[in-house]
């Protein structure tokens, strides 16, 4: 039996996912076991710190490259540990790393770039086995966005012969991979839809003191405010046509604190706003796909949130708005499964990016492997 692991620490900083996958062979996958850990405040406030150009240094994302390995090694570690298996055993750790900045296209004298730290020779010691890395420069070494890689994944684990699925993933941005039915693997279309829970969450802290709007609960009570939507809807990126790629440059912190400045609203329509907001930039984004029958197939963390599912059911009546778990997956662990369907095909050295997706000029195999 061959067992990997796939780690996934995304954009919305709330910890590492870890994924415990039986590969049955190149398409056939049985997620075994899942499991969050949450960073500690001092290392979310130390990545915050190194995502920022006011506040970086080059010695503390230096130093967190390997701080945040030890992290990852031992999310395996421990993951192996509760599942009585040895991380020896592994055929491979499959690792996104956690991404610092991401530059899709260049300009202003800075060249297209991404980087993702959490150094894989330390995990690879820790976990004592192959770690497979860093699976987006290669991508853009052929003139890709770096993003998004799932689409591979997706592709492979949901296409269908009937429907026409949509999987829109709602992390701190949200991306959407689109498969007509019946589809090749070029027929795939997939971009960054724009804003996850990014906004939201940031609003929940500036108010209430709290990671992440619960269930929906804070935008639930509260009203959305028209004009400052419509606002939101005349950002740039949505003007833009796929390929194309976001992150917290364009949505983050700063982008919220221009915000609080230029709308006077109270608290709880703050979070109603912003939901509607990531709500409704995924349906504009999605409408020109929805023909026949369409699943669109919600996951990552904010497919929790039953204010934003109920929005985004309204705003997109023609579709069917399903859950990974109405289909038997899991919204969490749908990224980290995906780190280990990319792994795989590396370790067969074989290519997964997808050149529809990111706008690369051709297929390369991604990653970087580092041997025990
Ligand atoms: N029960 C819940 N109710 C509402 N929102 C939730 C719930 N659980 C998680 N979330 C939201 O989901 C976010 C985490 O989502 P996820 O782990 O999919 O993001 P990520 O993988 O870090 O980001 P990305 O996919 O952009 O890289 C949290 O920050 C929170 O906003
Ligand atoms: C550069 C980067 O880390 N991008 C993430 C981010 O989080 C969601 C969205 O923005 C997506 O483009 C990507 O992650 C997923 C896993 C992807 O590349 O498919």
């Amino acid at each position: 039996m061959t067992y990997a692991i796939g780690l996934m620490s995304g954009t919305s900083l709330d910890g590492i996912d870890a994924a415990l996958v039986k590969i049955n062979s190149l398409t056939d996958y049985e997620l075994t076991a899942f499991q969050s850990y949450p960073f500690s405040q001092d290392i979310k406030e130390k990545i915050v710190r190194c995502l920022s150009e006011e506040t970086s240094s080059v010695s503390e994302i230096c130093s967190l490259n390997f701080e945040l390995a030890q992290l990852f090694g031992k999310a395996v570690t421990d993951l192996c540990r509760d599942n009585q298996l040895d991380s020896q055993d592994l055929v491979f750790v499959a690792s996104h790393g956690q991404t610092l900045y991401h530059l899709p296209v260049g300009g202003n004298g800075l060249v297209a770039s991404t980087l993702q730290i959490g150094e894989s020779s330390l995990i690879a010691e820790l976990a004592k086995t192959t770690v497979i890395s860093d699976f987006r420069c290669r991508d853009m070494a052929v003139g890709g966005q770096g993003a998004p890689i799932v689409p591979f994944s997706e592709y492979i684990l949901y296409n269908d012969d009937r429907v026409n699925r949509i999987l829109q993933n709602i992390g701190g941005i949200s991306n959407a991979t689109v498969i007509p039915r019946q589809a090749d693997f070029d027929d795939i279309t997939a971009f960054d839809t724009g804003p996850g829970n990014m906004i939201i969450d940031e609003l929940c802290r500036h108010f209430f003191q709290t990671e992440f709007d619960q269930d929906g609960q804070l935008a639930s009570q509260g009203t959305v405010d028209h004009d400052v939507l419509s606002g939101l809807m005349r950002h740039p990126y949505f003007q833009k046509k796929p390929p194309k790629t976001t992150g917290r440059e364009d949505f983050g912190k700063q982008f919220v604190m221009q915000l609080l400045a230029k709308y006077q609203l109270s608290p709880l329509d703050w979070i109603a706003t912003a939901t509607m907001f990531t709500a409704k930039s995924i349906a504009v984004s999605l409408m020109p796909y929805i023909q026949g029958r369409t699943e669109v197939i919600i996951g990552g963390g904010g497919s929790y949130n039953k204010t934003m599912r109920r929005m985004l059911q309204e705003l997109l009546p023609d579709a069917v708005v399903l859950t990974q778990e109405d289909l038997g997956h899991s919204s969490e662990a749908k990224e980290a499964v995906a780190m280990v369907v990319l792994g795989n095909h590396t370790y067969h050295h074989l290519p997964s990016n997808v050149p529809s997706a990111t706008g690369a000029n051709r297929q390369v195999i991604l990653g970087k492997v580092t041997y025990y």
